[in-house]
């Protein structure tokens, strides 16, 4: 049996736009997901987040599952369209509704988690200069998180400015998979350094507010990348494939600066980066409370010149999960060993790690999800051996608490430990709930 600390935050996480449905409700107007999601081939079979789980009406009925799962803490996140409807114009309506999850949440005795930004950027941001392209939105953001601070701040004791400025940034901008779907590097490199500023300066305005009790930190999803072979070349890709995916957003939060190897590579790609100004490295490493981490699967890699970043994937050994993601959770204690050793003592927090797999309801009316089971048992087992080497790792946080909106994805692909019958709304336990529920109950694992 392994134990874990007595104070171990054991949680689910989810997202606005992937469960709560309500898209014209209560003031909210369109994100660039529901633009994104209603164009033509942007997800699977056109599927959107209009319904979703239609969490903004089953709140109440979702909160009483986490209860009975019996999570300590609960990580959402806020819609900024409900709360900034408008620019500079404020919604308290939509504002209410977080208000009343949260005081579910507290009824029941489960700690608010909320993670003020999970890639739901207003409509009206995108329209002014293309959103996290234009500078001002750093001044929208903090407008937006300023005020979740004052309406909120005090019942909300973990804040997460962002979720995945890779994704919210490089997959968006980029690769252009996800919303709002530009394929152009120099731009999401762009609205990277805005986003990452927009947490800097979303920091010292919760510093300045002095809100008792609330700690403020970012989430990041990080994945190791590892050489397909022992050759000098296939190193280099492993540590271009590294920089791409996880020092470009480490380094800035935590040493102050961009990696030099990536700013030569890029530099050559983008040009130059007269986007970064005077002051905002020191602003991007203000010093946060924790570190969220999402971990899913790794990366190996070997050399390809042809690439930009010289790197080409190659398939693990390990099983693989519906999304096509290699399972590997030694991989995980691998990347919290050199985040301990290369970044950061402060604390960290698993804020999501799970996988998706073909969950059906089978006669018995149950699902019996034991890849799931064992998916989440071999990474809890690597977190455990992380902390019993004095690792300052808090929390685990399974994504998702339900099946929901995967993006691109759409309803295709289920993370969920309840699983949501869309067509009528019925929420199951699958048997990972009902597992994850011992698992916190005797705090330890077989
Ligand atoms: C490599 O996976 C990423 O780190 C990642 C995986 N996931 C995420 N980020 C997002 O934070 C969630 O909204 C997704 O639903 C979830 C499952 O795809």
């Amino acid at each position: 049996m392994i134990k874990f600390p007595k104070d171990f935050l054991w949680g689910t996480a989810t997202s606005s736009y992937q469960i709560e449905g309500a898209v014209n409700e209560d003031g909210r107007t369109p994100s660039i997901w529901d633009t994104f999601s209603k164009t033509e081939g942007k997800t699977y079979n056109g599927h959107t987040g209009d319904v979703a789980c239609d969490h903004y009406h089953r709140y109440k009925e979702d909160v009483e599952i986490l209860k009975e799962i019996g999570v300590k803490a609960y990580r959402f996140s806020i819609a900024w369209p409900r709360i900034f409807p408008e620019e500079g114009k404020y919604n308290p309506k939509g504002m209410d509704f977080y208000k009343r999850l949260i005081d579910e949440l507290l009824k029941k005795d489960i700690m608010p988690t909320a993670t003020i930004y999970h890639w739901d950027l207003p409509q009206w941001a995108y329209d002014k200069g293309g959103g996290w392209l234009n500078r001002d939105s750093v001044k929208w953001y903090v407008e937006y998180a300023t005020k979740l601070f004052e309406e909120l701040g005090d019942v909300i004791p973990l804040w997460i400015t962002h979720n995945e400025p890779w994704c919210s940034s490089i997959l968006s901008y980029g690769i252009g998979e996800h919303a709002p779907g530009h394929k152009n590097y120099r731009e999401a490199l762009i609205a990277a350094h805005h986003i990452l500023l927009s947490h800097g300066e979303a920091v010292k305005a919760f510093r300045e507010m002095n809100i008792k009790g609330s700690k403020i930190g970012i989430t990041l999803n990080l994945t190791p990348a590892y050489p397909a072979s022992e050759k000098e070349e296939d190193k280099l890709a492993a540590q271009y494939a590294d920089g791409f995916a996880n020092r470009w957003f480490l380094d800035p939060i935590f040493k102050g600066n961009y990696p030099e190897d990536m700013m030569e590579l890029y530099s050559k790609i983008i040009g130059e980066f007269d986007f970064i100004k005077e002051g905002d490295l020191e602003t991007i490493s203000v010093p946060i409370d924790f570190l969220g981490v999402n971990y899913y699967t790794r990366s190996i890699v070997k050399y390809n010149e042809d690439s930009m970043l010289k790197a080409e994937n190659v398939p693990g050994p390990g099983k693989r999960t519906e999304m096509g993601w290699e399972i590997s959770p030694e991989s995980l204690y691998d990347l919290l060993k050199r985040l301990d050793r290369e970044y950061t003592k402060l604390p960290m927090y698993i804020t999501e790690n799970g996988a998706a797999f073909k969950d059906e309801v089978t006669e018995d009316g149950r699902v019996h999800d034991d890849e799931r089971i064992e998916y989440i048992k071999e990474h809890l087992k690597a977190a455990a051996k992380f902390i019993g080497e004095g690792g300052n790792l808090k929390g685990y946080f399974v994504w998702s608490l339900m099946d929901n909106f995967e993006w691109a994805h759409g309803y295709s692909k289920r993370f969920g430990i309840v699983y949501v019958d869309y067509e009528t709304q019925k929420r199951i336990l699958k048997d990972s709930a009902l597992w994850y529920k011992e698992v916190i109950q005797k705090n330890s694992i077989e």
